[in-house]
């Protein structure tokens, strides 16, 4: 593999001239001679790891400027302008580590809110072609979710794409198309597949092109791992199964941020992509009502619905009434939910803290009685 095709493999939108299809890139190399482009794809607060082919990383030196904290005003950059999963910079050799000279100017850039008290913008991929927005068609199928998610593609630069897995476990797929019919016409793409079958899912293609880079949202157990394993025509990543000792949710998929396809197209797969992180403000109960109904059931109260007498949850699962990846979404879901709403519920404490009457005016005008 020639450096080059190694570069569009991690989805360098390689020409034919051998030169990158973006104008401003090809100045940038012209500016920098004795640079070369790599992809980055882990952040840290050292440095950065990169690669320049399928099946590599290193660690490179950010710029200088990119390693002060944010909060130096002098010749400080703000986070959202440094490299970020996704980026392509160019490094050249150094003393030790090669350093990174340049990040070449962003084709899209996928951003979202960050929990907290002070607004903040989080980056969490750059240079991404196509967001394929996972939804099962199954009781994971929600038209509202869908919106959020389109809400956070909206603007980046990248396309979105609806794919509606599980269309072989469902008898009213078009019904289901019904409920999306205002996205058909916004000209968002949606496709309904069978996320195990290769066949079906061909019909993602045409956003799956060589030096093309594309990234799976969706709620766990929408059939992200599953896609991203059919599209690989491999068994590469353990799709969910039930968590029975482990039902607390934690992750088992292995993880990898830049995911060469067969096709020429590469997945960049960053938690923070996987799935749009709870704010701690969300209620769980509201998508779960089936869940919470039977729960409301049990013989005790503050039944866990494990190995308590009397759990109509267990009854339910063992009755084939409730499918057991469900509940465990279920349990996984609310524990997210819980810790995030414990965050947000400290940071707030923390802010009313600060605010407290007797402590010196802060020189910004106040809002203790304003609304967040
Ligand atoms: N029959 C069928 N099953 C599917 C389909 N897509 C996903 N599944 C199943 O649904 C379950 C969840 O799919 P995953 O691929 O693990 O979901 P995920 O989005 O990766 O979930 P997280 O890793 O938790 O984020 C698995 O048991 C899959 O086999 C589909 O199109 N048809
Ligand atoms: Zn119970």
């Amino acid at each position: 593999m020639t450096p080059e095709l190694a570069l569009q493999a991690i989805g360098w939108p390689l020409d034919d001239d051998g030169q990158p299809a973006v104008a401003e890139w090809r100045e940038a190399l012209l500016q920098h001679p004795d640079a070369r482009p790599v992809r980055v794809i882990e952040q840290h607060r050292s440095g950065y790891v990169v690669a320049d082919g399928p099946d590599t990383g290193f660690t490179v030196e950010s710029l200088p400027e990119w390693q002060r904290p944010p909060s130096y005003k002098k010749g400080g950059v703000p986070p959202e302008q440094r490299a970020a999963v996704g980026d392509w910079v160019l490094i050249e050799p150094a003393t030790g580590k090669d350093q990174i000279v340049a990040l070449l100017p962003r084709r899209s850039a996928i951003k979202r809110g960050a929990a907290g008290e002070h607004y903040r913008q989080q980056l969490i991929a750059a240079n991404v072609d196509t967001v394929f927005v996972v939804c099962g068609l199954d009781a994971d199928f929600n038209p509202r979710r869908i919106e959020r998610y389109l809400l956070l593609v909206q603007g980046s630069g990248a396309e979105p794409v609806v794919v509606l897995t599980k269309s072989d476990q469902v008898d009213d797929v078009p019904g289901s198309l019904a409920a999306l019919v205002e996205l058909a016409a916004q000209d968002i793409a949606v496709r309904a597949v069978n996320a195990r079958d290769p066949d079906s899912v061909a019909a993602l293609k045409p956003w799956l092109r060589p030096g093309r880079t594309a990234v799976l949202v969706g709620s766990s157990g929408a059939g992200k791992s599953t896609l991203t394993n059919t599209l690989l025509g491999i068994e590469r990543m353990k799709t969910g199964e039930v968590r029975e000792s482990d039902a607390r949710g934690r992750h088992t998929t292995t993880h990898r941020a830049l995911i060469p396809l067969p096709t020429g197209a590469c997945l960049i797969d960053t938690p923070g992509m996987r799935e749009l992180k709870p704010t701690g403000e969300e209620d769980v109960a509201e998508n779960f009502s089936d869940v919470e109904a039977l729960a409301a059931e049990c013989r005790f109260r503050d039944c866990r619905h494990l190995k308590e007498p009397g759990c109509a949850v267990r009854a339910a699962i063992e009755g084939g009434r409730l499918d057991p990846q469900r509940f465990a979404n279920y349990l996984k879901l609310g524990d997210e939910v819980a810790g995030a709403a414990d965050r947000l519920a400290h940071r707030r404490a923390q802010s009313v803290d600060k605010k407290a009457p007797g402590k010196p005016p802060t020189g910004k005008p106040d809002n203790r009685n304003g609304k967040r």
